[in-house]
């Protein structure tokens, strides 16, 4: 399951593993899921769904309704919203986390990531924060190490979402973390 934008990540990683595992895309502007939708269609993709949704105030309720276990959650540059005002409108909030937490399976995983490290950490802080259920891998493999603070030098996924392709263009850098729920 992801909050989603474009598209792009999530279509891919389903193409990967087609037969494999189902894939969910929620995305709170209604033009883009429609969009995103269209794709799945135009590829003939029938394990990946794009909904029209506020994963903030609806991720518990659709993943109780989804068929099958939760394996892994992504959030991926979601929207800085950078005025300290505006901070209570970025998507990862307390409650999303702990819905986040209760409903992966043991050995779940988080993939969270950002171009603005106070984003990232923001982040960072929230999943941490919670009650030690979540492990932090900081090393995939011995080929994807993380710097001294824990960020993964490189995507596990091997899958970049559309805005990661234009940060990167611009040469800044992005703040990548994993999580595994424990057993
Ligand atoms: C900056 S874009 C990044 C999209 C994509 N993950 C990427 O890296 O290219 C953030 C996306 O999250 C969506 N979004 C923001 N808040 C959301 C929420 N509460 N629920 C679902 N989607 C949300 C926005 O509409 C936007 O498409």
């Amino acid at each position: 399951m992801k909050i989603s934008g474009s598209g792009r990540f999530l279509i891919w990683l389903a193409k990967r593993n087609s037969g494999l595992r189902n894939y969910l895309g929620l995305e709170i502007r209604p033009k883009l899921a429609k969009r995103a939708e269209h794709w799945v269609n135009e590829l003939s993709l029938r394990n990946i769904h794009f909904i029209f949704a506020n994963a903030t105030i609806s991720f518990k309720k659709l993943v109780n309704t989804y068929p099958g276990p939760l394996v892994l959650v992504s959030i991926l540059c979601p929207d800085p919203h950078f005025k300290k005002k505006h901070h209570k409108r970025r998507v990862v909030q307390k409650p999303l986390v702990e819905s986040i937490v209760d409903c992966l399976v043991p050995g779940g995983q988080v993939f969270i990531q950002s171009d603005v490290l106070e984003v990232a950490a923001d982040m960072r802080n929230c999943f941490e924060g919670n009650s030690g259920k979540l492990l932090h891998i900081d090393r995939i493999d011995p080929n994807m190490p993380c710097d001294e603070e824990g960020w993964l030098l490189s995507n596990p996924m091997g899958i970049r979402t559309e805005r990661e392709i234009h940060a990167e263009f611009t040469g800044a850098r992005i703040y990548r973390r994993m999580y595994q729920k424990r057993g």
